[in-house]
């Protein structure tokens, strides 16, 4: 049986992928090693009804490289800490990671099976032995917009993205409802009061979410709740911000195309947004089709490209049903909804999608790398 190391099992990321592994019965494939940065000594989790034994030290390599396969969502840090140093001593085993850290490296490939099982085979059979997890945003529009992609039909994609506040990391989470808390406190009365003025309220309300004393810090001084936040991570060349360049590079990457800008790559590019949705991004998507596709077909590829994406007609209550985070949190479903030709000629397709990001977006990916490598 496979000896399995696990980074980060405890993080937000990594309790997500133990819950699916639960529920999938992976544990009953693997001989899991459970390793720690912080309580090495310490009792492992019992996962999946199987005594973990004892923590591990998460940097010590021998340890590591006792491991068939090692899964890591400890983080970036962690990444460059210990992959450079755990290859040089020799291992050749699997790495699965959920950080950025090498996913445009040469030899790594970034794992999406339902849109990308082609590269990932092809890598196999090539020896390949770095497999990431990518970017949450990119993942979730391959998986609910990748049908057309694959078929060909996109000459290029605007993205114009609101992402949860999961994505900035689990503080940011509980700050964005403290966050909706001070708000709502701070206008009680006027609340319970159905005679009080609008006005009044809406001032309080702004006083608050300006005051030194609102939690803005994990959001570098910006409010959430009540507000959005137009820049998500670093800037980096023509004017994006990193989180906007991962659409064009890693969305190539995964589907093998050339690089993001050179010829024969797709042209992905827009503004990525953090609003105050807890853990599931939403993207709406302009694209330029090479052909005038009737919506019928459109619709036939988009829905028959994977068994979780899940067309919704583009309909009022249809969408505010189906088409929402409240809807589609905690699910692996990616619905794919306002899909309809634009005003701006029938080669330019509207579309909507939405998904949890910590599933598709982090967990689900690497959990099934895993089954393909624990399938051979
Ligand atoms: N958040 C996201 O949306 C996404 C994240 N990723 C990547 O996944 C990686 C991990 O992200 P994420 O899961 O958000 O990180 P977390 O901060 O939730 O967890 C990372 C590590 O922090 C340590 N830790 C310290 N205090 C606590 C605590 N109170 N509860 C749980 N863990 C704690 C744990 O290590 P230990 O047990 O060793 O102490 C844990 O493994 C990052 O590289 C990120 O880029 C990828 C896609 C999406
Ligand atoms: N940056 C993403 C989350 C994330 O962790 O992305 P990446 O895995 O590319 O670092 C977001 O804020 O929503």
């Amino acid at each position: 049986m496979n000896k399995v190391g696990l980074v980060g099992w405890r993080g937000m990321v990594g309790s997500v992928l133990m819950q699916r592994m639960e529920e999938e019965g992976d544990f009953a494939r693997i001989e899991p090693v459970y390793f720690s940065t912080s309580n090495a000594g310490g009792k492992a989790p019992d996962f999946g009804g199987k005594a973990g034994g004892m923590l591990h030290d998460a940097s010590d390599i021998d340890a590591l490289a006792a491991c068939d396969i090692v899964v890591s969502c400890q983080g970036g840090d962690y990444t460059k800490q210990v992959f450079e140093t755990l290859r040089t001593s020799g291992w050749n085993g699997h790495w699965i990671d959920a950080a950025s850290t090498l996913r445009m490296a040469d030899d790594a490939v970034i794992v999406l099976d339902p849109v990308n099982r082609d590269v990932i085979d092809a890598a196999l059979e090539n020896g390949n032995r770095n497999w990431i997890g990518g970017n949450c945003t990119v993942s979730l529009m391959l998986m609910g917009l990748g049908g057309l992609l694959r078929a060909d039909l996109v000459e290029w994609i605007s993205a114009m993205t609101y992402q949860a506040a999961s994505g900035a990391g689990a503080q940011n989470m509980r700050d964005l409802i403290t966050q909706m808390g001070m708000l709502r406190d701070a206008v009680a009365d006027e609340l319970a009061d159905p005679r009080s003025a609008i006005l009044d309220i809406d001032r309080k309300v702004i006083e608050t979410m300006r005051s030194p004393d609102f939690p803005v810090d994990n959001f570098r001084g910006a409010a959430l709740a009540g507000s959005l936040i137009p820049w998500i991570d670093v800037p980096v060349e023509h004017g994006q911000s990193k989180e906007e360049w991962k659409g064009g590079a890693e969305c190539n990457k995964i589907l093998g195309r050339p690089a993001f800008r050179s010829p024969g790559s797709v042209p992905i590019d827009g503004v990525c947004v953090r609003i105050g949705a807890m853990r599931c991004h939403a993207q709406a998507l302009t694209i330029k089709l090479k052909r005038d596709v009737p919506m019928a077909e459109i619709e036939q590829i988009l829905g028959e490209a994977n068994d979780w994406v899940k067309v919704v007609p583009n309909e009022r209550e249809a969408t505010e049903r189906d088409l929402t985070p409240a809807a589609v949190t905690g699910t692996l479903s990616v619905p794919v909804g306002r899909l309809h030709k634009m005003a701006m000629g029938p080669e330019y397709l509207s579309a909507f999608t939405v998904g949890d990001q910590l599933l598709w977006g982090a967990a689900e990916p690497l959990r099934r790398m895993l089954g393909i490598l624990l399938g051979r």
